[in-house]
């Protein structure tokens, strides 16, 4: 089951399409990595699943319900959607007078928690605000309010946890903390999660599938082993004659079937092998059926190359 599906959703404000016939597919038990340039349309799109802003256009379902549903502008918001659903998007609203305790007692009162003190004296231990005591959240640092803002995004036990931006501005050794926390939310208590950022590095070590957005659509949607696999080296060989070189590397190169090769035939007349390739076995075959060979290279694919190329694929569209 998919704990988001998104289809054909749009976000007008005045003249500008802040998102624009989006499609999308969160599975249930997820980490997914929400990717995108500043201004691509992540925290529209979050505001949209979390109910906070009307879509122009589309359907959004949640855990298989559709009473999330917006056409011509109608929009309604269950209360299914505000139980399961837990969101930090932007400003986390906390209220700066007031204690962390305080902070997360009011959110648990507000949406009729049981055992309210309970829930968050364990929350508050669980992102380590638990020595905060009476000190006004006014005096906290960046990433003690972005721990509190997960914490307020958790008091209601939510299926669903939708995190804008959540690592930004904090310093590497928070970060990594924060992202283990999230894992731990993830697989313990099941929580699907997804992570907004343009910043690939902060997501690389803890999603399970990534979503790349550029300027308000969805480039493509890939699990953490396609990226994987899409980024590992990748062999260009080129011969006098690319339509028997091709044939002969896909009639007898080696497969294994854990990692399987995999030919393209560029435009430009080489030919790509990806995937587990041996490059010796390769260069043997070619001598071995007396291929003339002009050119046999090895490349590496870096993973932030590979999503920058992504979130910059709508460029080539010319706009909108
Ligand atoms: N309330 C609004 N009124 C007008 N334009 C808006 C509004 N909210 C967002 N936009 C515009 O919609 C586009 C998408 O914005 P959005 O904040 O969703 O992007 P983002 O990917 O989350 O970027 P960032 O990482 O900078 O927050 C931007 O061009 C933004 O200026």
């Amino acid at each position: 089951m998919d704990a988001i599906r998104i289809r054909a959703l749009s976000k007008q404000y005045g003249s500008k399409r802040a998102v624009d016939n989006l499609t999308m597919s969160v599975p249930q038990g997820a980490i997914y990595g929400f990717v995108g340039k500043n201004g691509a349309g992540k925290s529209t799109v979050l505001k949209m699943v979390a109910g906070l802003v009307t879509p122009t256009n589309g359907e959004i379902t949640l855990f298989d319900r559709r009473d999330h549903a917006a056409t011509n502008g109608e929009h309604t918001v269950s209360s299914f959607t505000v139980q399961r659903v837990g969101a930090l998007i932007e400003n986390p609203g906390l209220l700066p007078h007031m204690s962390a305790f305080d902070n997360l007692m009011a959110q648990a009162l507000a949406i009729g928690v049981a055992n309210p003190k309970t829930v968050c004296h364990e929350l508050l231990a669980q992102v380590g605000l638990d020595n905060t005591g009476r000190k006004a959240v006014s005096g906290f640092s960046l990433g003690m309010k972005q721990r509190l803002g997960i914490a307020l995004a958790l008091v209601g036990n939510p299926d669903l946890l939708l995190l804008d931006e959540p690592l930004n501005g904090l310093d590497p050794e928070v970060a990594r903390t924060m992202r283990n926390y999230l894992v731990q939310l993830n697989q313990q208590r099941g929580i699907t999660i997804v992570v907004s950022s343009h910043v690939l590095d902060q997501l690389e070590r803890m999603c399970t599938h990534y979503g790349v957005i550029a300027r308000g659509r969805m480039v493509r949607e890939l699990t953490a082993e396609q990226v994987q696999t899409e980024c590992g080296d990748s062999l260009t060989v080129r011969t006098a004659d690319t339509a028997t070189a091709l044939a002969i590397l896909e009639e007898r190169l080696h497969i294994n079937p854990a990692d399987p090769v995999r030919f393209a035939a560029e435009p430009d007349g080489s030919i790509t092998v990806s995937g587990g390739f041996d490059a010796a076995e390769v260069s043997r075959l070619l001598h071995e059926t007396n291929q003339t060979v002009l050119e046999l290279s090895t490349k590496s694919h870096d993973m932030e190359d590979f999503f920058v190329t992504l979130m910059d694929d709508a460029r080539t569209e010319g706009g909108r």
